[in-house]
């Protein structure tokens, strides 16, 4: 895919006859006008998504990418990249965090090597790799452009295949040592901050080793003096493969009409360079939680995103996002086997404003 390709790629409106019905539906539910608060307008807007106020989210999926981070040479995670193939193949065999919830949730989980710094392929992930790892980005861009945009097309192709095969909602997940670092430097460039206020502990890291990250988030800033609008060379420059396959795999959910659960501030940054590269794709995107990273509230609030779960959650893999799963399969069960208050010969409340 060409970056010409990319950007005139076009994005349907959300259907708003839809997105009505499913309030007209909530307000007839014997309950408190509202009483679910945001979870009817994640209901009304997954019905806008679909183009349908019948609302089926029985056959979901978590993508997980999984890649590797060049800056890790720099000492910015007490991990070696070495843990990310370890967890890649616990993916495989159901071993890890999001595994273990998706199988409570009910949904499958799509692991793909989309970089992983192995020779070896990985038996069981779908193999989109397009290179080792990505380079040290304080000493060279992390990938060229074209790379950038084959790992965005890689997760587009897979949002795409996940349609075809009856998924009815998507979330996001990754696994890649280093790529908070990767992330915080993404969001300092998209948003235009400091390194200081935006980059957080990661995975976990002593406040001399933050410091130190944050030194290294900045002299990248330095390095390559960013202007807000340059998505793709920002993502080249300083972003992972695991961002980019999640920003195609948010484009390609928008383009099929499948709602994409954002998980953390991987995720997040993936869903904002998704955004600024195709306007639209931000209705497109339900909300889970709120990353513990500094990054995390500044990317939603310039989404406009609300995350409902406000727990402190800093896993990744698609944790969050496949919790949210369940907390709307539990929402569904009031839309789905309504009570109204014609049932109990009630009055329904009257909406004022
Ligand atoms: O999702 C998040 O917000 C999040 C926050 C902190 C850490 N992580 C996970 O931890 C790993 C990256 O941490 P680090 O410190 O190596 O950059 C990576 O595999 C992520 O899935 C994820
Ligand atoms: C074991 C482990 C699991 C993870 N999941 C997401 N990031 C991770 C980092 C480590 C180290």
């Amino acid at each position: 895919m060409t970056k010409e390709a990319l950007t005139k790629l076009k994005i349907d409106k959300p259907n708003e006859a839809a997105r009505q019905r499913v309030k007209k539906i909530w307000d007839g539910i014997a309950k408190p006008l509202d009483g679910l608060g945001q979870f009817e307008t994640i209901v009304a807007q997954i019905g806008a998504i679909t183009g349908t106020a019948q609302i089926d989210l029985s056959k979901k999926a978590v993508i997980v990418m999984c890649a590797d981070n060049g800056i890790v040479e720099e000492q910015v995670s007490q991990c070696g990249q070495e843990v990310t193939a370890v967890v890649a193949s616990s993916m495989v065999r159901g071993n890890t965090s999001v595994c273990k919830m998706a199988k409570r949730a009910g949904a499958d989980v799509i692991a793909v090597d989309i970089g992983i710094n192995r020779k070896e392929e990985i038996p069981g992930l779908i193999q989109k790799k397009i290179a080792r790892g990505t380079k040290n980005f304080l000493k060279e861009p992390a990938m060229s452009e074209a790379e950038a945009l084959q790992a965005i097309a890689a997760g587009m192709e897979i949002a795409e295949k996940c349609g075809r095969q009856g998924y009815r909602i998507l979330a996001t997940g990754e696994m890649g040592i280093g790529n908070t670092t990767t992330s915080s430097a993404m969001a300092a460039a998209l948003l235009q901050c400091d390194a200081e206020e935006i980059t957080g502990k990661g995975a976990g890291l002593s406040r001399e080793k933050l410091a130190h990250k944050r030194e290294v988030v900045s002299r990248a800033l330095d390095r390559y003096c960013f202007k807000k609008d340059e998505a793709l060379r920002i993502l080249a420059s300083v972003g992972g493969y695991d961002i980019a396959g999640l920003t195609g795999v948010f484009i390609g959910g928008a383009i099929c009409h499948i709602p994409v659960v954002i998980d953390g501030v991987i995720s997040a940054v993936a869903a904002l360079t998704a955004e600024r590269l195709v306007p639209g794709v931000k209705d497109y995107i339900i909300p889970s939680h709120i990353s513990r990273e500094p990054a995390a509230k500044k990317i939603f609030e310039e989404l406009g995103v609300h995350p409902v779960i406000d727990a402190g959650l800093a896993l990744g893999e698609g944790t969050g996002a496949v919790m949210m799963f369940t907390l709307l399969d539990t929402a569904l069960a009031v839309y789905e086997n309504q009570t109204t208050f014609d049932d109990i010969s009630t009055e329904q409340y009257v909406r004022f404003e």
